[in-house]
Parts: structure tokens; C-alpha cells; sequence
């Protein structure tokens, strides 16, 4: 237990992402971020409008939430959001963060989860300044990109070391495209659904 246990704060991860699909470097992310920062639960949030995204290559929202869901289920810390993906319009973090906090109330204490290549780009995001001020931003490493935070507030923004896992949403697709297997790159829930709905195949 820790001192804000005590105030009644509870501790919420937000972990946002395109999940297109979810792999397991989200779920080890948001798993060592939950430990390290001693959250009482993490909610992923699958994008509506991924703005920065190459449109073309996005999947229905609702493919990507239910393989969040299939992904997430057996964890009773993770759950799963719909706010971004029931907001019209280009999906912007700080109206993330603001739902989430209508949700939860004032007594809660969010931390946004993201990768090292997110982060390098965060500047880019809609009114950064507002979104600091809503939730601390936990970065985390990721094989391929460099972690640094020194253009960004000092105290808005933790970095941790986590496992490297060399997976990314892309490969994934590519790879599902060629027929070669995803196994073990998500989990067995999600390369099931990724046959059942005939996801990213070319033809
Ligand atoms: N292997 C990984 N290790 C650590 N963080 C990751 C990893 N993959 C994705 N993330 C982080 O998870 C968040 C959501 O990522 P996203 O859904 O865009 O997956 P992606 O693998 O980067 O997708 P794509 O390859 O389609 O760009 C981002 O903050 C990203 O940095
Ligand atoms: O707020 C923004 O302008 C913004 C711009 C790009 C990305 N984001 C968020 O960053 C998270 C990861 O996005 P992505 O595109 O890398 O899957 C996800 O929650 C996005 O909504 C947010």
C-alpha cells in the first residue's frame, strides 16, 4: 500500500494506441509500467481517428476493440475503453485524458503510457500543455528508437527501462499478408480473430 492508498487516489494507466493489432509489446509495456508505478488498473484505449496514422492502413474500430478485449481479458487490472473510439472526429490525448477523468472523478491519479517513438513525436500532439497538466506521462523503451525526454517539461514525463520486445503492429500485418505466422507475437485470442474477420490480408 502506498501513501495515496490512504487519501483514497486511485492510481489509473491509460494506454492508448491503435492496437492494429494489440501484440505483446503493449501488454509488456503497460504490464511493467502497472508494477513500476504501483497502478490499480490500466485502461487501453484503442484510437477512433488516428490522425498521425496512414488512414488507408487502419482497420475498423471495432476490429481493433475487440481484439483489445480478447488481449486484455484475462488480466483484471487491464480493461478497456471505448471513449476515443466513440468520439467523433481526429482522436486527440488530451480529450482522452479528460473523459477518462469524467469517468473516474477527481480522486484518481492518471498516468499515460507511451513508447519511445510516441514520445519522440509528442510535440506534435493537440494543446501538449493542457495534456501535462491532465496526466504524468510514463515513456517506455522500445527496440529500434532512442528514449530521451530533455525536449520535453521535467516533471511531466517518468522513463523505464522495459524488456525489449522487437514486435511492432506493422510487422505484424506484414507478416499476416505473406501467410507467415503471428503466433506468439500476439496473443492466441487475437491471431484467432486476426482469421476468423480475414484481417490484413491482401486479397
Ligand atoms: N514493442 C513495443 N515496445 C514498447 N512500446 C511499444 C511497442 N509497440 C508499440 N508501443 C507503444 O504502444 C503505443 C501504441 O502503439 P501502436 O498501437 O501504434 O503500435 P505500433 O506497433 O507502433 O503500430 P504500427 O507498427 O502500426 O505503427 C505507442 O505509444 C507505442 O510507442
Ligand atoms: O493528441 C494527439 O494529437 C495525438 C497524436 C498522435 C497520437 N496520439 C495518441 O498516442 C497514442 C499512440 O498513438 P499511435 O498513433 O502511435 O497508435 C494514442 O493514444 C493516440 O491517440 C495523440
Amino acid at each position: 500500500m502506498n501513501a495515496d492508498d490512504d487519501l483514497g487516489v486511485r492510481r489509473v494507466g491509460i494506454m492508448g494506441g491503435t492496437f492494429d493489432p494489440i501484440h505483446h509489446g503493449h501488454l509488456v509495456a503497460a504490464s511493467e509500467v502497472a508494477d513500476n508505478f504501483a497502478l490499480d488498473e490500466v485502461v487501453f484505449v484503442p484510437t477512433g481517428n488516428p490522425w498521425q496514422k496512414d488512414r488507408r492502413e487502419v482497420s475498423p474500430a471495432e476490429d481493433r476493440y475487440l481484439m483489445t478485449v480478447i488481449a486484455t481479458a484475462s488480466n483484471p487490472r487491464f480493461h478497456v475503453s471505448r471513449v476515443d473510439i466513440d468520439r467523433e472526429g481526429p482522436t486527440y490525448t488530451v480529450d482522452t485524458l479528460r473523459d477518462i477523468r469524467a469517468m473516474y472523478g477527481p480522486k484518481t491519479q492518471l498516468f499515460f503510457i507511451t513508447g519511445a517513438d510516441a514520445l519522440q513525436r509528442i510535440l506534435s500532439w493537440k494543446d501538449t500543455d493542457q495534456m501535462f497538466e491532465l496526466a504524468h506521462f510514463v515513456a517506455v523503451t522500445r527496440p529500434g528508437f532512442t528514449l530521451r525526454t530533455d525536449h520535453l517539461p521535467a516533471d511531466a514525463v517518468s522513463m523505464i527501462q522495459v524488456p525489449a520486445m522487437a514486435i511492432s503492429s506493422t510487422d505484424c500485418r506484414t507478416r499476416v499478408a505473406a501467410d507467415k505466422p503471428v503466433w506468439y507475437l500476439v496473443p492466441d485470442g487475437v491471431v484467432q480473430y486476426i482469421a476468423k474477420r480475414h484481417l490484413y490480408r491482401v486479397a
